[in-house]
């Protein structure tokens, strides 16, 4: 942490916002050129050395905790039984790669040329798996341990020597092991790999842990530990930024930052811009749009009913919101000699776990979730059912008042409906421990949980200030369950889900389910416990959208904000479209390729 006077005396080249898996992934690459000065301003602190973000074991254990997390919540939610959501953001130098569940995922590639094909030229499959690659290492398991457990892999998919380290998890529960064959005897086939391009299917997965220290792999630990000592490099955290000041051309009127305003250690402090350099807003799919909007960057409506002068008139910015939701299955496991997360409620077996991991480095401390599958909605309902849904959506699309940008944007989700063998659409995971809400865990007792995650909902929200206090939160509206698509589809879900439960090697393992329980059966029931007791997936895109400024846009192909010259957007909140993949693989992908957009070595 260096001394705050003499980091703001400094004249810097790029200020990033937001220390995430973009913000510092920038830092570093930006910092490559010593020539290149860099600050970055993190709201939250640097935790580099703590045990509960480092080590695997204690995957979900900070969630909630307001020393690690905003802490966010949506507005009430009218089509889920006006409940409101919270939603968990990691506040700590990484972003929410600090308090993430490590999951390692890549989408099909044929996903980022559809985001590619809404008018965004430069960006297709192909070349940001390049960039994929290029932001991680990849340790290749034990070959026995590798055959035992079903781990396979295709070399040439993974990266050699990128800074991000991933691995398969060292332990798997005996309760997941049914996985496979039980997917299987449902249709559902295993894949060798799904990083490699496809990934409709079942299959193990790699998490971002590093193989040979079997740590948590984030961006801080990855991208900042290993470059905290080159001296172009400033990262102040406890810095909480509150707006971009800007002056405007009066003949092209373009925007022009020229300062960043940010609150640290209860004082008011800002940073110059100098001429020449550039504004990075890294602040994810929250804040981001939040920041925009108090420059005056944003729908006139919305920034003049605050008082707010409009500095560029973007109507997309905060609008167009796509969230992944959720939902689980528990169930209490016959066999209590199996090893689950659920032990580690109980302090005497935590400590001797600590004490192996310590030790030989082994046992559920190393844990990472590994047991995942994509399914098209044809696996799920059968052929007839989904054709049925989605003839009936196409169709209110088709005839719906709605713009021609979302109607463009959901025909790609439509289409890849109707291609079942290219696109996935449900994931389903095996997690090893109890991991729903409807009723609490016994003690002594273990659980496996499936969850059901659409990864493509049609239901559209927004993120929009209300209120000029850059420390109040803004209004989060997802609108989940507008389309009653969505809710139909969860439901389904559910239903395939009591199936794989009562499957196979499942079947064997299973005592009762625990929620929803025997007592949720109708689908109205089914529904209304998808409302109450499913949630946010973590992974909202959309809020400053990649697209044609005529369509929406808030950011070009080279990811600046429309109408300025110096600011850009490089997080979450540029996907136009949702991914079918746990996100933090394709974000440090967007990241390495903007700083080789940012440094002129590719032109998008
Ligand atoms: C509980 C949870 C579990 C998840 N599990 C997985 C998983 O298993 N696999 C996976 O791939 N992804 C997972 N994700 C999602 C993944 O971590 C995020 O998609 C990703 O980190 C988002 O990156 P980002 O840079 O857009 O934003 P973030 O990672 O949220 O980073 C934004 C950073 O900006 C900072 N910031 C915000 N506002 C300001 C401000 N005004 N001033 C200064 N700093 C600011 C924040 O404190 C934060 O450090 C999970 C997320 C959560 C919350």
């Amino acid at each position: 942490q260096p001394e705050t006077s003499n980091a703001l005396s400094r004249s810097y080249d790029y200020v990033i916002v937001g220390s995430g898996p973009a913000g510092l992934t920038l830092a570093n690459r930006l910092t490559e050129d010593p020539q290149t000065q860099v600050l970055v301003l993190e709201a939250g602190e640097a935790r580099l050395d703590d045990p509960l973000i480092n080590i695997p074991g204690f995957l979900g254990s900070t969630v909630g905790n307001a020393s690690y997390d905003w802490l966010f919540n949506t507005v009430p939610q009218a089509h889920a039984n006006n409940n409101t959501f919270t939603w968990n953001r990691g506040k700590v130098l990484g972003g929410s790669t600090a308090i993430n569940f490590m999951a390692w995922g890549r989408p099909a590639s044929n996903e980022i040329d559809a985001i590619g094909a809404l008018g965004n030229p430069g960006w297709t499959g192909e070349n940001l798996f390049k960039y994929m690659r290029k932001a991680e290492t990849f340790t290749h398991p034990d070959p026995a341990y590798a055959v035992e457990n079903n781990l396979t892999f295709i070399p040439s998919a993974h990266g050699t020597s990128g800074p991000l380290h991933n691995s398969f998890s060292k332990f798997i529960s005996d309760g997941q092991k049914p996985w496979l064959s039980a997917l299987d005897a449902l249709g559902v086939h295993k894949i060798e790999d799904a990083l490699a391009g496809e990934d409709v299917g079942a299959w193990m997965a790699p998490a971002a842990i590093d193989g040979n220290t079997v740590t948590r792999s984030y961006a801080a630990s990855a991208y900042f530990a290993p470059i905290s000592d080159r001296s172009n490099l400033v990262v102040l955290t406890g810095a909480e930024v509150t707006r971009i000041v800007s002056g405007k051309d009066e003949e092209n009127g373009v925007v022009t930052a020229t300062e960043v305003e940010f609150s640290f250690g209860g004082q008011n402090r800002s940073v110059a811009i100098k001429s020449g350099a550039e504004v990075i807003l890294s602040a994810g799919t929250i804040k981001t749009p939040q920041l925009l909007e108090l420059s005056g960057i944003g729908n006139p409506d919305i920034l003049e009913s605050l008082g707010i002068e409009t500095k560029v008139a973007l109507l997309g910015v905060g609008e167009g919101i796509i969230d992944q939701v959720f939902f689980g299955v528990s169930y209490e496991l016959n066999n209590d000699s199996i090893v689950t997360l659920d032990n580690l409620r109980d302090p005497t077996f935590t400590a001797e776990a600590l004490a192996e991991y310590e030790t030989n480095k082994t046992g559920i401390m190393t844990l990472g979730v590994t047991a995942f599958s994509l399914l098209p909605l044809q696996a799920i309902v059968g052929d007839a059912n989904a054709a049925s849904l989605i003839d009936a959506q196409a169709k209110k699309v088709a005839e719906g008042k709605y713009s021609t940008t979302q109607k463009e944007k959901w025909d790609v989700i439509i289409q890849g409906l109707r291609e079942p063998t290219k696109r996935g659409y449900i994931e389903l995971v095996a997690f090893p421990g109890f991991f729903t809400s409807a009723s609490a865990p016994q003690s002594g007792k273990k659980y496996l949980t499936f969850t059901g995650n659409l990864h493509f909902p049609f239901s559209t929200g927004s993120i929009h200030i209300s209120s000029t206090n850059p420390h109040v939160q803004p209004n989060i509206d997802p609108h989940y369950y507008e389309q009653d698509f969505d809710l139909q589809v969860m439901v389904g879900v559910l239903k395939f889900l009591r199936k794989l439960g009562n499957t196979g090697g499942f079947k064997d393992l299973f005592a009762a389910e625990t929620d929803p329980g025997a007592a949720v059966q109708t689908d109205e029931e089914i529904m209304d416990y998808i409302k109450n007791h499913g949630g946010p997936e973590y992974h909202t895109v959309g809020s400053a959208a990649m697209l044609p400024r005529e369509k929406g846009g808030v950011v070009s192909p080279e990811l600046k904000v429309y109408g300025t010259s110096n600011i850009r957007v490089v997080d979450f909140s540029v996907l136009p479209l949702q991914i079918s993949a746990h996100p933090m693989s394709t974000l440090y992908g967007i990241a390495e390729k903007a700083a080789d957009i940012i440094r002129g070595i590719v032109t998008v």
